[in-house]
């Protein structure tokens, strides 16, 4: 395992700490969450069974054995599981790297705890440098990309991409996320958006950041 992965698996096995039996666990999408579903196969909680963000962690979480559970049977859950793209001292969060930031936004504002893991490579003092992910809708895209021109942003359509819920991703550079809830409020109004990938108003709880030191806890 390469040193990268070694620290998603040590950020993975700092966040099973959170896991509560007895009840659904939210899970969110991509490769550090991958080495936490693997935990979670190996440590085989009695959990109720998971909610999931996406398709692929789904079948991932199905693969070791979990029930997957819709968000509308399970309810409110006590716990979210996910990584992020880019975390800010305030724990907002870019995420939306891997598409799958609308069920993932869905779960985390349902959920009382949401467990956020990265690398240290990912820790930013201000948000901005990865390109912030928005899903849209097709028809919508082009109005989409123009008024986020306006805001001194440069959209570049994601080739090649649909989210689970069909829709395209525009990754947008350049953008000014000194306040980073303030420009997810202006995102969110402009019609034809179905999600943007920063996570401000809903932060993370707990950031657990995993670097060649160990890994270390911060709550907010
Ligand atoms: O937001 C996400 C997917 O939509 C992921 O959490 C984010 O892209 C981080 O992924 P990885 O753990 O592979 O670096």
């Amino acid at each position: 395992m390469s040193n990268n992965e070694q620290q998603k698996r040590a950020a993975a096995e700092a966040a099973y700490e959170y896991v509560v039996e007895g009840e659904y666990l939210g899970v969110g999408t991509g490769s550090t969450v991958n080495h936490f579903i693997d935990v979670l196969a190996e440590r085989r909680p009695a959990i109720k069974g998971c909610v999931s963000s996406s398709e692929a962690t789904t079948a991932r979480l199905k693969r070791a054995g979990f029930d997957v559970e819709t968000l509308n049977f399970a309810g409110d859950l006590s716990v979210y599981v996910d990584g992020a793209d880019e975390v800010s001292p305030q724990l907002a969060l870019i995420k939306g790297g891997g598409g799958a930031m609308t069920r993932e936004k869905i779960i985390a504002q349902v959920s009382d705890t949401f467990v956020c893991m990265v690398d240290t490579s990912k820790q930013v003092d201000v948000l901005g440098a990865f390109p912030l992910p928005i899903e849209v809708i097709e028809m919508g895209r082009s109005a989409v990309a123009r008024a986020l021109v306006k805001m001194g942003g440069l959209p570049e359509l994601r080739e090649d991409f649909r989210s689970d819920n069909g829709h395209p991703i525009i990754d947008v550079y350049n953008l000014d996320l000194t306040d980073p809830k303030a420009v997810e409020a202006r995102i969110n109004a402009i019609p034809g958006v179905v999600t943007v990938g920063l996570f401000a108003q809903r932060p993370a709880d707990v950031l657990i950041v995993a670097g060649a030191d160990g890994v270390t806890t911060k709550k907010r």
